[in-house]
């Protein structure tokens, strides 16, 4: 803490943001002027909070008496003198803390997703290993729009015009949003966001930006952050970003794909190569892992009943567990690369996945397999659509929710409590859902049936 204090009284910061993440990835918490955070004796805010769901709805009052202690105990937030960050669209010098749940016992609380992937971390840490991995997130511009019946439109550019058709890689088009851009490079410097590439996606106004590879709990807060600050920019230049997984009906869907590889700590070579190049059994174990485990974490990847429609083939997104060499059509990519970059891409998880958790998922998959020497087959040429032999995913998010209630894995890993609450949470956000009448079924059914 006297870290911290010294560096907010250097940095003449007047205001902190004490923040942690639901299940959602919504960054919640408490803002208080500095010298209030620096005399503070310890943040505290109520567990349930962590529970809530994207629709404000809480789980029904007998599971929610289950999940939350009735007397609704505070959890103690820890701050992560890691994780703090400037917060540079702020009116006022204010410093964003991204802080640790813990009960009154100092233990950490199972249900924050931040200690979730710290858990899994952790089992990596006790064997001696460090996965590295490297984030690419999707998201589409749009005009603003707050009528939710509206279809998202691309928004107007710099010319003056708006997109149509499709763009993929057009450095012309993706300039077009260049004052936005400039924005977004000046923030995630201001905030150390390790970003690397900008490219224009194929959808129409549909970007990607990738983040250079590094320690998994930092770019799981690097891309929370980096959420808030594009959502931010696209703001203060009139549009707005989604990282829905599929919010225009007839474009591709956004994806975080996520590289990983694992090192070996002390002497930081990677495990997935041989001294001669070759790959090793962890690397093919590592697959064969996440073949066998990522369904029954598909809604850690996939949270969203949205997120599902992304899901097509012909569209560069998933539809089973198939894995290939430089294959663009499976969920499990191995790209091209040297010994010491060898690496496996998950291409399951959408834009709207929250990072800590879908981190966690995909090294736990793959962690597991190592364990338990997962042998992953052999991988695919040519199209992963057509391949008959690779297990299919939960491919909506009622099947979703019943693998991982079902997972015992999981619920040993990660905790019952915290497994019971996610797909609680997300049951409630189903029955919600399933109340809305569409647009579609009044436009077909409304005068026919
Ligand atoms: N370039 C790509 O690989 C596209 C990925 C695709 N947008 C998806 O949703 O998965």
């Amino acid at each position: 803490m006297k870290k911290l204090s010294a560096w907010l009284k250097e940095n003449k910061i007047t205001e902190v943001e004490c923040v942690i993440t639901d299940f959602t990835g919504i960054a919640r918490g408490k803002i208080m002027p500095c010298n209030k955070f620096i005399d503070e004796k310890g943040i505290r805010l109520p567990e349930s909070i962590l529970i809530q769901s994207v629709t404000g709805d809480y789980v029904d009052d007998d599971v929610y008496d289950v999940l939350i202690d009735p007397a609704e105990i505070d959890m103690i937030l820890k701050p992560d003198e890691n994780a703090v960050f400037m917060v540079p669209f702020a009116l006022e010098p204010t410093a964003m803390i991204i802080h640790d749940c813990y009960d009154k016992q100092g233990n950490p609380i199972s249900m924050s997703p931040r200690n979730v992937l710290k858990k899994v971390l952790s089992l990596y840490e006790a064997k001696g290993w460090k996965p590295v991995i490297a984030p690419e997130l999707e998201f589409y511009l749009t005009k603003r729009n707050a009528d939710p019946d509206f279809p998202l439109e691309p928004p107007i550019g710099r010319s003056g015009r708006q997109e149509s058709g499709r763009q993929s890689y057009s450095i012309d088009a993706a300039n077009e949003y260049d004052p936005m851009f400039e924005d977004v490079y000046d923030w995630c410097e201001q905030q150390n966001l390790d970003i690397d590439t900008l490219i224009h996606e194929e959808g129409t106004a549909q970007m990607e930006i990738n983040f250079r590879h590094g320690d998994a709990l930092s770019l799981a807060d690097q891309v929370f952050v980096f959420k808030r600050t594009v959502r931010e920019a696209a703001l203060k230049h009139n549009m707005t970003a989604t990282f829905m997984a599929k919010p225009i009906g007839d474009e591709p869907g956004s994806s975080m794909h996520v590289h990983q590889s694992i090192l070996d700590s002390k002497t930081g070579i990677n495990i997935f190569s041989n001294e001669d190049g070759t790959q090793t059994e962890s690397f093919l174990h590592f697959i064969g892992g996440q073949q066998k485990y990522i369904a029954a974490c598909m809604p850690l990847f996939a949270p969203n009943v949205n997120s599902y429609r992304r899901f097509l083939p012909g569209t560069s997104a998933p539809v089973n567990v198939a894995w290939g060499i430089d294959n663009r059509t499976v969920s499990l990519r191995v790209p091209d690369s040297t010994p010491a970059a060898r690496r496996v891409e998950n291409r399951l998880a959408g834009a709207d996945a929250n990072p800590y958790l879908a981190f966690a998922a995909t090294l736990l998959c793959g962690y597991l397999g190592m364990l338990e020497r997962v042998a992953p087959g052999k991988p695919v040429q040519g199209s992963g659509y057509e391949e008959s032999s690779a297990e299919s995913l939960p491919l909506n998010l009622e099947a979703a929710l019943e693998c991982m209630e079902n997972s015992d894995e999981l619920k040993e890993i990660l905790s019952p409590i915290f497994v019971q609450a996610y797909v609680e949470v997300k049951r409630a956000e189903y029955q919600n859902f399933k109340r809305v009448i569409s647009s579609w079924e009044r436009k077909y059914l409304q005068m026919t049936v």
